[in-house]
């Protein structure tokens, strides 16, 4: 019997194997972490992480092929294949820091596994990691390997949280990249034979093991570059009264184009996209290509403004203070179906209300109180460590209260800000919110899921991304 292990139990490392394991009921995976509690959570009813569909998976294998465990050394010297799925963060000091990606994780994790390995292994890149790791890593397998052979693949994550089982399941493409040797292909084979249980042939792609590297940090750039372009185009937009769903539905419709990922925001958050750029500008000016890294750092910089500007909005229209005034903010969360707030924008945009003292009520369905006052009270970086290296007990940031309801966060509010695009936002009774504000009352939609029309007959007035701006919002002083 094949047998798996996964060092890292995070977003990555548990939703992939626990889809491994259902698919290959013949291999027996094993996923570790040193993390306590999250493997704790791995095997109670309340998983670590919402991810839809991910329970039924779980349910289905857990302790037939698919086990979470702390005994990460016993896991890792038994395995055939050990997949490397740790936090890669940016590093927050020394050389490279604010850009660079910090692999002492990894690095300890390769330590680890040149410690007690018994017998050959395949050592699997799942993290996100800058071109070149691999080399790297393999110095440390090697330099340590007490004649055991190590083939080393990248085999980097392509999964969007909220919609990983459908990723797993059904992916793009699956990509394995690895050594141009005999053994190298033969590990490559391996893998593919994992994938190959469910995956269709045509979607494995092969190449070499910089390819991949790359591919990854490529395809989270060209992603991210569409948000922050179709986020520069919402700022033009508004100026010329252009709608953006309109212009991103046009220029969508050009085959070229395509119509994913055209969606004007807030600001693009989440765990990655950020790292990633950072860490590819970082390669860039490396290697002497610093017209290329200032391409790339753009996009993060749009990113940035278009955070900014909202909360300039805000407070602009709102006679240029919000000072004691209650903002409700609903949403918090990176994106809709996740609880996952690493970089979401709403840490932005909460503390430019914050430092100009405003008062927020915010109400996530799926991000409770301690985690909120943890993202408004840590520094930048701090939150891409294993939790138990992340600060104890945040101070709790005065001026927020987190509730369980949008109707209770609404209440005597002067504001709404919308900064995650959750479905229960579109069919709120924004009616009788409205009965319950301060008069005038506002509502900023940094996701456009409101009904703006709907919303200005009530009495509202609405701000929405890139969209014709209201006439109140018109004579107020210009945002930059
Ligand atoms: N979150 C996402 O949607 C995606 C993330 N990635 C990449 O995958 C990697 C992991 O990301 P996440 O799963 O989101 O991170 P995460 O923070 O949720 O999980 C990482 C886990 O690794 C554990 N860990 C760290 N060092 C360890 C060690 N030496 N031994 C055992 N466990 C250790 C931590 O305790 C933590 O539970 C990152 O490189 C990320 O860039 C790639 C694609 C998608
Ligand atoms: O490497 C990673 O971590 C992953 O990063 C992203 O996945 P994820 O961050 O989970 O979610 P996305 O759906 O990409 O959304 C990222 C951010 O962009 C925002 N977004 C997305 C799409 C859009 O049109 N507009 C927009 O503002 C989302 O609201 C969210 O804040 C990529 O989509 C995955 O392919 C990749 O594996």
């Amino acid at each position: 019997m094949v047998k798996i292990c996964c060092i890292g139990a995070g977003y990555v490392g548990g939703p992939t194997m626990a889809v491994i394991a259902l698919k290959c009921p013949a291999i027996e995976v094993a996923v570790v972490d040193i993390s306590v509690a999250r493997i704790m959570a791995w095997n109670s009813d309340q998983l670590p992480i919402y991810e839809p569909g991910l329970d039924e998976v779980v349910k289905q294998c857990r302790g037939k092929n698919l086990f979470f465990s702390t005994d990460v050394e016993k896991h890792v010297s038994g395995a055939d294949i050990v997949f490397v799925s740790v936090n890669t963060p940016t590093k927050t000091r020394g050389l490279g820091a604010g850009k660079a990606a910090d692999l002492t994780y990894w690095e300890s994790a390769a330590r680890m596994i040149a410690d007690v390995s018994k017998s050959d292994k395949i050592v699997v890149e799942k993290s996100t990691v800058p071109v070149k790791t691999a080399e790297a890593i393999e110095k440390i397998l090697t330099h340590n390997s007490k004649g055991i052979n190590y083939q080393i693949l990248s085999n980097p994550e392509f999964l969007a949280e909220g919609t990983a089982i459908q990723d797993l399941f059904n992916p793009d493409r699956v990509l394995i990249g690895g050594r141009e040797t005999p053994e190298g292909q033969k590990a490559i084979q391996a893998l593919k034979d994992v994938y190959a249980h469910w995956v269709p042939e045509e979607s494995i792609l092969c190449t070499n093991l910089w390819s991949a590297e790359l591919s990854k940090l490529a395809a989270n750039a060209f992603l991210a570059q569409r948000i922050s372009s179709v986020n520069a185009m919402s700022a033009l937009c508004e100026s010329t009264g252009a709608d953006v769903s309109q212009v991103s539905h046009a220029i969508g419709k050009d085959s070229r184009i395509g119509p994913k990922f055209l969606n004007a925001s807030v600001g693009f958050g989440g765990s990655c996209f950020q790292k990633d750029i950072l860490n590819l500008v970082y390669i860039c000016e490396c290697n002497g290509l610093s017209e290329v890294a200032s391409y790339w750092k753009q996009v993060i910089k749009v990113n940035d403004y278009q955070k900014n500007r909202f909360v300039n909005r805000v407070v602009s229209s709102m006679f240029n203070t919000v000072s004691g005034k209650k903002i409700a903010i609903l949403g918090f969360a990176f994106k809709k179906d996740t609880g996952d707030t690493r970089e979401t924008p709403a840490i932005d945009v909460c503390k430019g209300l914050i430092t100009d003292n405003a008062r927020l009520s915010i109400y996530d369905p799926q991000v409770n109180q301690e985690q909120i006052q943890r993202d408004l009270s840590m520094n930048k970086f701090d939150w891409d460590h294993p939790i138990h290296l992340q600060p104890l007990s945040p101070t709790a940031v005065k001026r927020v209260s987190v509730v369980w309801d949008a109707y209770e966060a609404t209440k005597d509010a002067h504001g709404i800000c919308i900064l995650t695009e959750w479905d229960e936002f579109k069919t709120l009774d924004y009616k009788r919110i409205y009965d319950n504000m301060q008069k005038p009352a506002f509502v900023f939609d940094g996701r456009n899921v409101v009904n703006v029309e709907k919303l200005r007959e009530i009495g509202f007035i609405v701000y929405s991304i890139g969209k014709p701006l209201d006439p109140w919002l018109k004579d107020m002083p210009a945002v930059a």
